[in-house]
């Protein structure tokens, strides 16, 4: 058994993405569709999603270390169960072949693998109470890391620290507990896991604002990028117009524009063209 699947085990799960690939397997979505992916709304991608098949990737009801702050990064993916000693045995044994050491810290295990541009999202079956997957020390790590953040479907400690890390990380969490994780035992780095109703891969891209948290797949990010960069033109030109009492509200929040306001549409794109 292994903690990380091996590099082949990881492209097998995520072969619906056919771009680069870290040397651990995951996809490796480009920075440059990340960086457009920070304008996106949690609506306009999952508006996308929703269109191909992706129904389930969404998971609201957070608490944040820096509430507002926008977060985009590819996932880390990692579950915790409850400890049995058997299975903490066996997870132990392993995790030392994969140069894991300390049997008892296993939440660095996982922190130890995260690169920038990285989300390390983990996966504690939503306890708090000795369910606090890391706090400030750990944070600083997260951070320092990945630049980025951290999704913990459980707990964190050390709350008033962890609000002052700098560089725009962000961490959702569920709840704070001032007691430090205990009794239970980590399933997996880079496995599939649950978050809220959404299964999450390795290397989706995780976009955390303060609506909550969309998971995209690989292979759709770019879509999204470019979609919510046309859907946010488009706000832009039906708000305008709403404003103006040119329309009503109708007429604009459809799917599709009536042909007379596409056209007007089409039209006051090439004239703000044209001004530039
Ligand atoms: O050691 C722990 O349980 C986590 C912690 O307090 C920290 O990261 O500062
Ligand atoms: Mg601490």
């Amino acid at each position: 058994m292994r903690i990380q699947p091996s590099r082949d085990d990881i492209i097998e799960l995520t072969s619906g993405w056919t771009g680069d690939r870290f040397p651990d397997g995951r996809p490796q979505v480009p920075d440059a569709v990340l960086d457009l992916l920070r304008e996106a709304t949690t609506e306009q991608a999952w508006g996308v999603l929703l269109k191909h098949g992706y129904a389930r990737q969404f998971a609201g009801s957070w608490r944040e270390t820096h509430p507002g702050t926008v977060i985009v990064g590819r996932a880390v993916t990692s579950r915790f169960l409850p400890h049995r000693p058997d299975f903490d045995e066996a997870v132990v044994a392993a995790g030392a072949r994969e140069s894991h050491l300390e049997a008892d810290r296993q939440n660095s295990w996982i922190i130890s693998t995260l690169q920038p541009g990285d989300v390390m999202v983990t996966d504690i079956f939503g306890k708090v109470y000795e369910g606090t997957v890391v706090g400030d020390n750990l944070g600083t790590a997260v951070a320092s890391r990945t630049g980025v953040g951290a999704v913990i479907d459980g707990g964190i400690r050390d709350y008033q620290g962890l609000m002052e890390l700098e560089g725009g990380v962000n961490i959702f969490f569920r709840d704070v507990d001032p007691t430090p994780i205990r009794d239970v035992t980590l399933d997996g780095i880079n496995v599939p896991i649950r978050i809220g109703p959404a299964t999450v891969l390795p290397g989706d891209i995780v976009l955390g604002t303060p609506s909550g948290i969309i998971f995209i797949p690989p292979q759709l990010a770019q879509l999204v990028a470019e979609t919510s960069a046309d859907v946010r033109v488009r706000d832009i030109f039906g708000k305008q117009r709403l404003s103006e009492q040119r329309y009503t509200s109708a007429d604009i929040d459809v799917p599709n524009w009536a042909d007379h306001i596409e056209q007007d549409f089409q039209q006051w794109k090439e004239n703000l063209a044209g001004e530039r």
